[in-house]
């Protein structure tokens, strides 16, 4: 939902148009109508697919989602508005609707670090070095963390939806051919996100659960569900 000044009460675009004259005097709560395209912007393969599988095990979508392939700068801050940012540059850059997602691993024990920068962590120090900067720690428990961001276009602001799952750092186990995934055993199961089936990790992972909320955002604001 997004949050404009305006007097006057219709459709979406018609608040659009009012809004950008400036003439709002009351503040009302807008959804904006979702559009017929949708980018899905990254520039990893992995999550692609996996983002593909998800969104093809729910119902039809009454709107396209289409892979833009950019490579998206790695920024600093915190995860909601560095997926945010990240979300308005890739707007400016394919210049129409579009989404992006950030993905972070949070070590409690490190107060919620390598978080948003677990990329150079894991390029520098691999899966043993994740195990062992815990090493001095009991508590070897982390949650993984997906923020999708959607914008609507690049003039308007992204929305966020937090998707996390819990789960713990173990010496790495089954296949290394998506990031983390061998070191991370959710919660509630005994095999790594790398040994789980792919269908197992899309029906609980952090990716699975923020999309699955802006997934329903989305049809909620759809004029053709409407
Ligand atoms: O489910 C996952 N299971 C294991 N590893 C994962 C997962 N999801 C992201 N990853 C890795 C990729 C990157 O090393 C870091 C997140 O960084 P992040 O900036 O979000 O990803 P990225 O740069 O590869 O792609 P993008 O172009 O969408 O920014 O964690
Ligand atoms: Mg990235």
């Amino acid at each position: 939902m997004q949050t404009h000044h305006c007097i006057h009460v219709g459709s979406p675009h018609t608040l659009l148009a009012f809004c950008s004259r400036r003439v709002c005097t009351r503040r009302l709560t807008v959804a904006m109508a979702t559009p017929d395209k949708i980018f899905f912007a990254t520039g990893n393969k992995k999550k692609l697919e996996e983002v593909t599988a998800i969104l093809a095990s729910g119902a039809a979508l009454p709107f396209q989602v289409e892979a833009a392939k950019l490579d998206l700068p790695e920024l600093q801050g915190e995860p909601e508005e560095i997926s945010k940012e990240k979300c308005r540059i890739a707007a400016r850059l394919v210049g129409g609707a579009v989404m992006v997602e950030d993905t972070s691993l949070c070590f409690n024990a490190l107060g919620g670090l390598p978080g948003p920068y677990i990329k150079w962590f894991l390029e520098k120090l691999g899966h043993d070095g994740l195990n062992r900067m815990l090493a001095g720690f009991e508590d070897k428990t982390a949650y993984a963390q997906c923020i999708f961001a959607y914008t609507p276009g690049p003039d308007q602001e992204p929305l966020v939806f937090v998707g996390r799952t819990p789960g713990r750092i173990v010496a790495a186990r089954g296949p290394a051919d998506f990031g983390w995934d061998p070191v991370f055993e959710p919660e509630g199961f005994s095999e790594t996100y790398a040994e789980m089936d792919k269908e197992a990790k899309n029906k609980i992972s952090h990716r699975y659960r923020s999309l699955d909320k802006l997934r329903s955002y989305l049809l909620e604001n759809s004029a053709k569900q409407q």
